[in-house]
């Protein structure tokens, strides 16, 4: 559905030329949500205005729905853009205008008549939860009801793909949350596919099926949700992940353990014992027990889920002859767990 490549971007500014994206490729495959996370300033924003051509790329093509963007001159890419909706941080709700008026605005720029809005404006109302508040001005309603009325106003031209450019991060959690679950509801519903950028690993948690990770201008990993939140590959990734699952122990614990180490002396181990999907159906930490007779002992423990899917990590503290400790990590890896040394006696 969007195929970037080879896309470097150079802004000039007072100061002299910024390198903003250098040479990042990008796959979004139709329908899926595809979020884009990294800290301030890596890049996130310019590149998800390149999409839609709202930032043009230095060098490098933008493909959607087929179409070559970079391509196109000046009208062929207005009608390009009806295909690529847009919501923002700030929601840009024009605030002389009703919700019903700012969500009809598109249309009316398409050329729509008033009949033809009406009937494309109020299912849209509805679809967001807004139709009691159609005659509503936008300093009349919450932050999350305005971001709904963007969401409607981004969908009014029936297009292909939704971008979001940080869209919940003026909102608090609980709103956040709604808004993330009727972005997941649309794309579906709609089979909407939707680009997604943020610096907070549980938007992307709570709803982007693929992730990339940004930092200084380039994509540093990217893959499946829940692959990348159990085995993430680079450090920007596991620090952005401690937000959601903190990958140290909590000092307390640590000092605690080491403590039972020393007293226990050379036989005991301290594991971190990662986990994600089916690995987490089966009685693991029992199999151990039974089949290479050690002692455990789970002194701290995580589990959260990726949409309905879990994984999570144990500090497991092992007493055992050396062989059966080495057997018993050897089983959890082919059980498809990960298990590392964090401390041994
Ligand atoms: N209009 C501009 N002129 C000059 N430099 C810019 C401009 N816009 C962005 N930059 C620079 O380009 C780099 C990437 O910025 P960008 O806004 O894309 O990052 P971001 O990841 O979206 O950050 P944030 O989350 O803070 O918005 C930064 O170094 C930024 O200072």
């Amino acid at each position: 559905m969007i195929e970037l490549r080879g896309i470097h971007h150079w802004y000039d500014s007072a100061g002299g030329r910024v390198h903003a994206l250098r040479g990042v490729n990008l796959t979004v495959q139709p329908g899926e949500v595809f979020g884009i996370i990294g800290r301030s300033g890596a890049g996130k924003s310019s590149l998800v205005r390149t999409i839609n051509l709202l930032n043009r790329p230095t060098e490098g093509t933008v493909t959607v729905a087929g179409q070559a963007l970079t391509q196109l001159d000046a009208a062929a890419l207005r009608a390009a853009r009806r295909e690529i909706g847009m919501i923002f941080q700030h929601f840009n709700l024009l605030s002389s205008r009703t919700v019903y008026d700012n969500v009809a605005l598109p249309l009316e720029l398409a050329g729509l008549s008033r009949e033809a809005i009406r009937a494309r404006v109020m299912p849209l109302l509805e679809l967001v939860g807004l139709a009691g508040l159609a005659q509503r001005y936008p300093a009349q309603i919450s932050g999350g009801q305005k971001q709904r009325v963007g969401i409607a106003r981004a969908l009014a031209n029936q297009p292909k793909v939704l971008l979001s450019d940080e869209a919940t991060s003026a909102l608090d959690p609980e709103t956040t949350r709604a808004i993330l679950g009727l972005l997941r509801e649309i794309n579906r519903e709609l089979g909407l596919t939707i680009v997604l950028i943020t610096h907070q690993m549980q938007v992307i948690k709570q709803v982007a099926h693929r992730l990339a990770v940004m930092e200084a201008g380039e994509i540093v990993e990217q893959g499946d949700t829940l692959a990348v939140f159990s085995q993430p590959g680079h450090d920007v990734t596991r620090r952005l992940l401690d937000e959601v699952m903190p990958s140290e122990l909590p000092p307390a614990v640590l000092a605690r353990v080491r403590a039972l180490i020393r007293a226990d002396g050379a036989g005991t181990r301290l594991w971190r014992v990662s986990f994600a999907g089916e690995s987490s159906d089966r009685p693991l930490i029992a199999d151990l027990v039974r089949r290479f007779g050690l002692d455990l002992h789970i002194v701290h423990g995580q589990i959260d889920e990726v949409q309905g899917r879990p994984f999570g990590n144990l500090a497991v503290l092992a007493r055992g002859a050396q062989e059966s400790l080495q057997a018993a990590v050897r089983h959890l890896q082919g059980a498809g767990l990960r298990v590392q040394e964090v401390a041994h006696g």
